[in-house]
């Protein structure tokens, strides 16, 4: 007998996932890129190794697995999982199945399922490496007999909601990579929020960092119970090793980014499909990279941040209203981009994933899961619960954005997420003087009120059809 499953791509997340495997009773080949890391982690493996064969080239690789093999790619996103496939196809039989594990755009999963060669799932793992190793949140996308095959293996490494796996197939071709995709969008917003209520604890209420600790882990244990919110107490209370000083004040202030945020904000660009307390986090993070020209900006105009008075209390209420915000567009973002592709991605079955598991596990997504179902195809926002706890939160927000902005503190994904409640509950909005500057320019033309179509201004000539 052989493995019953093969992983390739032994970093952070397969090492993880890999192990977690092995503890859950399942044999399986590793191999990765470089042969060092793949001994290494065989012989650091203790009681597990014995369920793992330490694999050094993709040939033995693919022998030490059981036809029809199931082979997982934890490697990273684009280039890499082509070269992969490239090198694996040759060596594998016509119903082997490859299973992309890492965050894949779901454009590439979507060519890969017809371009791979054979069966191809596209699954999204979150969690980060303790979620991987222990039970991460798995979001499938691919054909159900493809998922089938390896279904029991997913909902066994799996992390468990009051003991329901939180693993599932989504929908087919990338639904799976898309929904975690849009789960790493909210994961932007979700941690950009915090990022600027810290920041108005650190310079308009002037906290240390363990004194912003004791508020995050007050909060931990009222609504906003979240891993975000909890990891959040747990790196402000934290040290740095080679000074003794608070970590959070030994870190350059400059935001990393692997994508996926981006290609939020880029795909819901070609939907038409507003999620700005997204697109606001991922632009806060390039405005985090652009150390010197702050630096520039500080010395010629001053600094900005100065002190304000918001209670506490308000602050955590404005998160609450922010944080459903993020949600809200996410989960709206998931339903357009399935009306577009002809997915059925259900909801509240993504609500029931996130649940335990991911980086956005928050304690109010048992809520939106039953929001969800019972309100199918509205806006979270405009669902009963969730609806009464903005009528009671919106105004924290609007206090907290008003006077953030007038203390000189940029809150860009909490003022856009304030934007987007205002404007989601405006009837009559202002994009009649857009059309009717379009028309003046451009003879675009508009709607009437009154209900005829492309109406023009008394500034068009005869020859331009109707005017109003
Ligand atoms: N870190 C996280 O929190 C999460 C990451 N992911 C996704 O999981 C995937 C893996 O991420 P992570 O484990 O963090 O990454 P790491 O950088 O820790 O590990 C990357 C792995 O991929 C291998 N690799 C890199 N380039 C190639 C290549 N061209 N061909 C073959 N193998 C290659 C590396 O091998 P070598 O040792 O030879 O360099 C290494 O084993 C990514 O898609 C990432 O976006 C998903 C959820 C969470
Ligand atoms: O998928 C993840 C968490 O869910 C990864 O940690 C990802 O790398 C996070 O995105 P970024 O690196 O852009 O912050």
């Amino acid at each position: 007998m052989g493995a019953r499953i093969g992983l390739i791509g032994l970093g952070t997340m397969g090492a993880a996932l890999a192990s977690n495997i092995a503890e859950k009773g399942f044999d399986i080949a590793v191999f990765n890129r470089t042969t060092k890391v793949t001994r290494d982690f065989v012989d650091g493996a203790g009681d597990l190794a014995d369920r793992m064969t330490a694999c050094e080239s993709l040939e033995d690789f693919v022998a030490a697995i059981d036809a029809p093999r199931a082979i997982i790619l934890m490697v990273p996103a684009g280039e890499p999982v082509d070269q992969q496939i490239e090198a694996l196809r040759p060596l594998l039989d016509a119903d082997d199945l490859i299973i992309d594990c890492g965050n894949a755009n779901f454009h590439d999963t979507n060519r890969r399922m017809t371009e791979s060669g054979g069966p191809f799932l596209g699954v999204g793992v979150s969690g980060g490496e303790e979620g991987a190793r222990h039970g991460p949140a798995i979001m499938g996308g691919g054909e159900p007999g493809h998922w089938d095959r390896v279904a029991d293996i997913m909902n066994a490494i799996a992390a468990k909601h009051e003991g329901e796996p939180c693993a599932g197939l989504l929908g087919p071709d990338g639904a799976g990579h898309f929904v975690k995709m849009v789960h790493n969008g909210i994961e932007y917003a979700d941690m950009q929020m915090i990022a600027e209520i810290y920041g108005i604890l650190r310079d308009g209420h002037g906290l240390s960092p363990d004194e912003i600790a004791t508020v995050f882990e007050a909060w931990d244990k009222g609504p906003l119970k979240s891993y975000l919110i909890e990891i959040t107490g747990k790196v402000a209370r934290a040290a740095d090793t080679a000074t003794g000083k608070p970590l959070l004040d030994v870190i350059v202030d400059a935001a990393g980014q692997k994508g996926t945020g981006r290609w939020t904000a880029i795909e819901s660009q070609h939907l038409l499909t507003p999620i700005p307390a997204i697109e606001a986090a991922v632009v806060a993070r390039n405005v985090s990279s652009r150390r010197d020209e702050r630096a520039a900006g500080q010395e010629m105009f001053g600094a900005a941040p100065q002190a304000v008075e918001i209670d506490r209390d308000t602050l955590e209420q404005a998160l609450i209203a922010g944080k459903v915000l993020c949600y809200a567009q996410g989960f709206v973002m998931i339903a357009a981009t399935c009306e577009a592709h002809g997915w059925d991605v259900d909801l509240p079955t993504v609500a029931r994933i996130w649940r335990e598991g991911c980086i956005i596990r928050s304690a109010m997504l048992d809520d939106m899961a039953s929001a969800l179902a019972d309100h199918p195809g509205d806006n979270l926002m405009r669902t009963p619960h969730f609806a009464e706890m903005l009528k009671s939160t919106h105004d924290a927000l609007r206090q907290v954005v008003s006077q953030a902005a007038l203390a000189g503190h940029s809150v860009p994904a909490l003022s856009s997420g304030l934007a987007y409640f205002d404007a989601m509950r405006t009837a009559r909005g202002t994009a009649n003087m857009i059309q009717a500057q379009r028309d003046f320019f451009g003879l675009h033309g508009f709607v009437h009120v009154d209900g005829r179509e492309d109406v023009h201004g008394p500034w068009a000539g005869k020859d331009a059809g109707k005017q109003g």
